[in-house]
């Protein structure tokens, strides 16, 4: 009874899905299709349908390149990457679609194709690439200066929209990062190196009341330790031989109205840490041989790479100081722990990388994405950026291939333990298709998840103890 009860519930919980899905597609102002991995139409909704002027039930189960007219939906099911704001020539109108690869365990299983009829964000999107194009015109005109100067390109204003992920992590980050904005409270932003964190920080800055002010970065680890002093807090006519005549304003005072980025306070010599620690306290500011002081009304990021907490530890960072930068923290999570958002980094940096170097925009294989989804990145974003350049400026075919990549791709301990694992167990003769399955799909999973036992049993829908039971059967352990 109990077996039966769990059985209708299932079957019960199933249907309320579908219902749900089904309710999501119809309510939706854009057209949708979905199509699997053979780029068969498996949803169409009647917003699309009614665009097409074509039924529902007499699209399904077609070829998507039958039906909708330009489509790439074949192609991104191929490349694995997303393509947002394109132009798609369609019933003889200029439409702006979204197309969307699904990726599970690794792998493209199908994909998504919205057709835009309405909305400002996109409104926004087509704008960019207005700019886009606006600037590669002049660029081949030799004005690149003149581009610059174009109204439409605010250069360096960054938005939450343009940190690019939709993970869960990184999407939990951007909430608190857009509540940050909103007070003036100071935000301690750690993470490894080319994570983002001064991304952030821009964003932050932009989105907050300081916007209209200017953001000073100062890396602390880049300025000799003597020089420390008048850089952030500026100096006085004949302060010391060789300053400037008249004086110089520091950083500080540079970013009154505005924010001021401390990246790598880390590195931050404990003699500055003090001084520091004073302006944060007293919001003033007096220059080397100044006589009087300066109010700042300044929000202040500080950024750092290392454990600020373990250098408290060793006597390397003071501990009123972290306590005074750490009242809103915000940990941003390394690439590896959030690889679901490498298909789109690929999608958005492609355009804007081609624009750069004044190629044409290459595609790339899904072997590629998923070698890509493979690597650990220890340098993350910033890394991930100067793979896609290099391989768009060197690499000389269309599409560009896995054996493009470099050979650290390759070197992946998470890679030849999958292989191996699967090549020895394909060897021994299978008593159960099933655990055949079910072995794969938790070394999978593993990958997926860098080792992360608990991360593995979670996706899974396991319990943590039945993860470790299996291993051991599978000899994991
Ligand atoms: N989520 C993201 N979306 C788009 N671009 C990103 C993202 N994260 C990082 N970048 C880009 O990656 C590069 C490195 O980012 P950034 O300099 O902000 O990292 P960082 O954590 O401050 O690095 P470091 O600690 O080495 O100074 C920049 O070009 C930045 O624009």
């Amino acid at each position: 009874m109990e077996a039966y009860n769990y059985y209708i519930q299932q079957l019960q919980s199933k249907e309320y899905t579908a219902e749900i899905l089904n309710i999501v597609l119809e309510s939706a102002y854009e057209g949708i299709c979905v199509v699997d991995r053979q780029a068969i139409i498996r949803e169409f909704n009647s917003a699309y349908s009614r665009f097409l002027g074509v039924r529902q039930e007499d699209v399904i189960g077609r070829k998507v390149t039958d039906v909708i007219e330009n489509t790439r939906l074949h192609i991104v099911l191929e490349t694995g990457v997303p393509e947002r704001g394109f132009i798609q020539k369609i019933n003889g109108q200029d439409m702006v679609v979204h197309r969307i690869p699904i990726w599970k365990n690794q792998q493209v299983i199908g994909a998504i194709g919205m057709l835009i009829f309405e909305g400002v964000s996109e409104v926004y999107h087509i704008l960019q690439r207005v700019q886009n194009l606006y600037v590669k015109h002049l660029d081949t005109e030799n004005r690149v200066e003149k581009s610059v100067a174009c109204p439409l390109v605010k250069k360096d204003r960054v938005t939450f929209d343009q940190i690019i992920g939709n993970s869960e992590c990184l999407q939990k980050v951007k909430r608190i990062g857009r509540r940050a904005a909103k007070v003036a409270s100071t935000v301690l932003i750690t993470g490894e190196s080319g994570t983002g964190k001064e991304l952030f920080a821009k964003a932050i800055h932009y989105n907050s009341v300081y916007a209209n002010g200017p953001f000073i970065s100062v890396n602390c680890s880049a300025i000799p330790e003597h020089l420390l002093e008048s850089e952030l807090f500026g100096y006085e006519d004949g302060a010391f031989t060789g300053a400037k005549k008249g004086g110089k304003p520091g950083k500080f005072e540079q970013a009154n109205k505005g924010t001021i980025f401390l990246d790598e306070i880390g590195d931050m010599p404990l003699s500055m840490q003090a001084k520091i620690l004073r302006v944060l306290q007293e919001r003033n500011v007096e220059r080397v041989g100044g006589t009087h002081s300066i109010s700042l009304d300044i929000r202040v990021i500080a950024a750092t790479n290392a454990n600020l907490q373990e250098l408290v530890k060793q006597g390397k960072f003071r501990a009123d100081l972290f306590y005074r930068l750490n009242i809103i923290p915000i940990h941003l999570p390394p690439l590896r722990e959030r690889k679901e958002d490498i298909p789109k980094l690929i999608s958005y940096s492609l355009e804007q990388l081609s624009i750069k170097n004044g190629v044409t925009p290459k595609q790339f294989h899904q072997g590629t994405i998923k070698k890509m989804m493979e690597y650990d990145w220890p340098g993350n974003v910033r890394e991930l950026l100067n793979t896609v350049e290099m391989l768009l400026v060197l690499c000389e075919s269309e599409v560009i291939t896995p054996h493009d990549l470099p050979e650290k791709f390759f070197e992946s301990s998470n890679v030849q333990k999958i292989e191996s694992h699967t090549h020895v167990l394909k060897e021994v003769p299978m008593k159960d298709m099933m655990e055949q399955h079910e072995y794969e799909l938790i070394i999978q999973t593993l990958a997926e998840c860098n080792g992360n036992k608990a991360k593995a049993a979670r996706k899974l829908g396991i319990h943590r103890s039945t993860l470790y039971e299996k291993l051991k059967k599978y000899q994991l352990l």
